[in-house]
């Protein structure tokens, strides 16, 4: 078995956060018992209150009850399935409803399991226990699946989900988002000089150190294609962006790969950078701009920010 299949197999529960969601203090109290010593568990009086718990720091599960007052656990589920940024939380519906047609719109409304109360707590356990481990292993299959197989980044496709995701994020929070685009200075003359393996090598230096920079869990790096590299930084302004552009060149001069045929002497990048401000329009095609810009900065010298 390989290591990444060995690593689907493994994967810890420890930290498996589940939401559950009943308008009944008594239904959350048993399920608290059943599973509150083995799981992270969060509650949700109401199918809104659930809905905004998903959208600021999703679970790994969520426990739905079907009747409640104004937005029911269908409905709820309904929109978590339609809202691409939570639609892979798994629903597993608790419920007292027993007719088949009852149960068969809970499975249309995108429910993946369905328990009917009173719950006995070992077959709950074990429900719960399989449905977060397919979750984690289709986490995991779904990163590996997002990575850069050279410099071990993300790829392009994450890249493209992503930003969907923080864009309308960034909207509906009000807040700012800023994107960069790193490209490293003659790289062709790097690898004409060095060889392709030895260039292969400080690009994954490159990107490992872009990594390293940035601060945040939610900003990320991904390899846009070739000798670029893209950064998406949420809820970072302009000023913040500039900051994070300075560091990352002065993290790579620091490496000091030495590049002869550059008039820096070492591996530089140039960068573009591109920010929707606060409330500003969140449709504004961030690559476009950050690639307009790192074309500025390579025309007028390269080894800079713009
Ligand atoms: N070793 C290696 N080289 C790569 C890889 N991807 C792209 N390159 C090389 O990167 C070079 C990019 O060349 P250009 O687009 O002309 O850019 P540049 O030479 O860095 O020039 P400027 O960006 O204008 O400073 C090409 O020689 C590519 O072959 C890779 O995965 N490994």
């Amino acid at each position: 078995m390989n290591q990444a299949a060995t690593t689907l197999t493994k994967v810890s529960l420890e930290n498996a956060r589940i939401l559950v969601v009943d308008d009944q203090p008594i239904n959350i109290q048993v399920i608290n018992q059943v599973l509150g010593d083995c799981y992270h568990l969060r509650f949700a009086k109401s199918g809104q209150a659930a809905l905004d718990i998903c959208l600021s720091d999703p679970p790994d599960l969520i426990l739905m009850d079907v009747v409640m007052p104004e937005l029911d656990g269908l409905t709820t589920c309904k929109i978590i399935k339609n809202t691409p940024e939570i639609s892979d939380i798994p629903v597993v519906f608790i419920t007292s409803l027993q007719k088949s047609e009852e149960e068969n719109a809970c499975w249309q409304a995108g429910g993946i399991d369905y328990m009917v109360k009173p719950v006995n707590p070992l077959p709950l356990r074990n429900r719960v226990n399989a449905h977060l481990t397919l979750k984690f292993q289709a986490d995991l299959l779904k990163k590996l699946a997002y990575l850069d197989g050279l410099t071990g980044v993300y790829n392009r496709r994450y890249l493209d989900e992503y930003l969907i995701q923080q864009t309308a994020q960034a909207k509906r929070s009000n807040q700012p988002l800023s994107l960069l685009m790193v490209d490293i200075d003659y790289f062709k003359q790097f690898n004409d000089e060095y060889g392709h393996l030895f260039a292969d090598d400080q690009l994954k230096q490159t990107a490992l150190s872009i990594k390293k920079t940035l601060q945040r869990p939610t900003d990320i790096v991904a390899r846009f294609g070739g000798e670029e590299f893209v950064c998406v930084l949420p809820d970072t302004g302009k000023l913040g962006a500039r900051h994070v552009a300075e560091s990352i060149m002065q993290n790579i001069a620091a490496l000091k790969i030495t590049h002869k045929l550059s008039p820096h002497q070492y591996l530089t990048v140039s960068i573009g950078t591109a920010t929707i401000e606060a409330k500003q329009d969140y449709g504004t095609d961030l690559i476009a701009i950050a690639d307009k810009h790192l074309y500025k900065a390579k025309q007028t010298g390269r080894n800079k920010a713009i």
